[in-house]
């Protein structure tokens, strides 16, 4: 329903590279010179006029695309300095370091190299790349604080730090810099463009990684094509296919043009189900019913945001359900949305008796005691839901006995902590090696020990399912979504906003992850249209017109 661009880890990566190295079909060398043509031309896309660069080249294989890289710009009538080391453990990268020295020197990679040098129209980063395992040591530590200078938000600075696959240091698999503290970030390498290999890792997505890697490009350096045609007949026990994070896909900023052909057919499907044309429901009973369980008077606004948003995102019918005692506080517009007084746990279970009501929202604006009381009826239930905000609270203190597959836990980092504490600190602790523990893994971690698909939000929203259940040993299905560029998201009422959308694509009868997952990208897409100065209240309405966007 909205797949994504297919990513991968830094192994899965690896294993491709050498699978397709293996079949005979391509050589690591060509691999390097493809990769390093594609960041060059990227680089001459930027900045049309030939100047003065800069490239810094590291041990491995990233150095070697660097010195591809150096070729590149000089064939090109650029002025170009290249730092690098003595030795070069690599064949191919000792081969292309090889090939630049007949076009001109290699200087010691140093800080001090660096600082003497002339001011370049360009900085290329290409000393680490997925091979990063610790942190940089002192030398290069302190070459990439210079270049911090160079990047894109530095106050007196163009913007011209191009990195090779990532900006050194920032692991690929989790978004973090190895040896800094997670929080708060003192250290920012900032490129202005990352060109990347194959596909986006997860770490050019999550925590510092999007603001670091500035414009991402992902370039064809021919391995996917390999991998969807070559590699088919022996594509069962392939490595990557075993190490595959059971398809972990992402949804972000670029991720429709990165794969024009793919999205043109997924864009239009997914206009026909949110538009209901697709599917032969023609009754509001066919597009679900979604409660949205609300709490006493003086709480109304955070759930009747919820059941604004699941009633624009299509649910047929949306009832709101506060204790009877309150239900005069909820008679204001839309006049669209049912009221039913709920007081207590045995009346949401003759509540549930009617088989269509098929998705539920218990959580915002709810009071902790009140989602405490609730919360056996509803799982007991077994009907799809979202536990969002006084919900988790009261889970934290519950437990997670009766959670289920069809139930989607949202919390932000809090929350997310209170309910898992062990889970959060690893996430928090300073990572001294790659690859990092990374919100991927421990949201993946949490669905496995909670039973239920957990959504975890920030800016790289991570949402992951349990294991299947025939194959406990497995990981599930994982998406991140990431929207780093709609910052005013972050605002009172945007996550009640979320669960409304969730329950009602739940309502609507998507499986929990992909309503998850549909969830998060129509509400950052809601924030997108809208724009600065968003509040909640706006986002529901915004929905009609990102239906609209989409050629609906
Ligand atoms: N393998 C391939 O076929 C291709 C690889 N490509 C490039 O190769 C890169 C990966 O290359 P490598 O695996 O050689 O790794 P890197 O070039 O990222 O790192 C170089 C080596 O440095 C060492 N190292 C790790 N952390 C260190 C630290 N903190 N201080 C000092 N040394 C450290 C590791 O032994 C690592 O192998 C990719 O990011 C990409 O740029 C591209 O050329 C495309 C093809
Ligand atoms: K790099």
């Amino acid at each position: 329903m909205l797949s994504g661009t297919e990513i991968l880890t830094t192994a899965q990566m690896r294993a491709i590279e050498s699978a397709a190295m293996a079949s005979g079909k391509v050589t690591g060398l060509k691999l390097m010179k493809r990769a390093g043509a594609a960041v060059a031309g990227h680089i001459r896309l930027r900045w049309p006029r030939p100047g003065r660069a800069t490239v810094l080249c590291g041990p491995g294989n990233n150095g070697g695309d660097g010195y591809v890289i150096a070729r590149h710009l000089a064939w090109a009538g650029w002025q170009v300095r290249v730092l690098g080391i003595d030795n070069t453990p690599g064949p191919d990268a000792a081969e292309m370091r090889r090939q630049w020295l007949a076009l001109g020197p290699i200087l010691p990679l140093t800080d001090a190299e660096l600082r003497s040098g002339p001011d370049c129209d360009v900085y290329v980063d290409a000393i680490f790349g997925t091979g990063l395992t610790r942190p940089p040591g002192r030398e290069i530590a302190a070459i990439l604080s210079c270049l911090d200078g160079y990047g894109g938000d530095a106050a007196f600075y163009r913007p011209r730090l191009v990195a090779v696959d990532c900006p050194s240091g920032l692991c690929l698999d989790s978004g973090a810099f190895l040896g800094q503290a997670r929080q708060p970030v003192w250290h920012n390498l900032r490129a202005a463009l990352t060109v990347a290999f194959d596909s986006p890792k997860p770490g050019h997505l999550l925590e510092r990684g999007p603001e670091c890697c500035g414009e991402l490009v992902i370039a064809d350096i021919g391995l996917r094509e390999w991998r969807e045609t070559e590699a088919g007949p022996s594509r069962n026990g392939a490595p990557w296919r075993t190490q595959r994070m059971a398809s972990l896909s992402a949804i972000w900023p670029g991720f429709e043009i990165a794969d024009r052909r793919r999205f043109a057919d997924e864009k239009r499907k997914r206009a026909a189900w949110l538009t209901k044309r697709e599917g032969d429901a023609r009754h509001k009973f066919g597009h679900g019913h979604a409660l949205i369980l609300a709490g006493g008077m003086g709480q109304g606004g955070a759930a009747r945001l919820s059941a604004r948003a699941a009633l624009r995102v299509g649910a047929g019918l949306v009832t709101i359900c506060p204790p009877q005692s309150a239900l005069i506080e909820y008679l204001g517009p839309p006049d669209a949305l049912m009221r039913r007084g709920v007081n207590d746990g045995d009346a949401l279970i003759g509540l549930l008796r009617d088989g269509r009501i098929t998705g539920l929202c218990l959580g915002p604006g709810c009071g902790i005691d009140r989602a405490a009381g609730l919360l056996p009826a509803l799982l007991g239930s077994g009907r799809s839901c979202v536990l969002d905000a006084d919900a988790l609270t009261a889970l934290a203190t519950q437990g997670f006995a009766g959670l289920h597959r069809n139930c989607v836990l949202t919390p932000h980092a809090g929350e997310f902590a209170r309910l898992f504490p062990d889970l959060a600190e690893r996430l928090d602790a300073r990572p001294d090696k790659g690859p990092a523990y990374s919100r991927v893994d421990a949201v993946r971690d949490a669905a496995a020990r909670s039973g239920a698909v957990v959504l975890l939000k920030g800016p790289d929203t991570v949402i992951a399912e349990p294991p299947p259940r025939a194959h406990p040993h497995l990981t599930g299905r994982a998406v991140i979504h990431s929207a780093s560029d709609v910052p005013w998201l972050a605002t009172a009422g945007s996550g009640d906003v979320l669960a409304g959308l969730i329950a009602g694509l739940l309502a609507r009868g998507l499986p929990a992850l992909d309503a998850a997952a549909m969830g998060a990208w129509l509400h950052a897409a809601a924030a997108r249209r809208f724009g600065p100065g968003l509040i909640a209240d706006d986002l529901p309405d915004q929905i009609p017109g990102v239906f609209r966007d989409l050629g609906a």
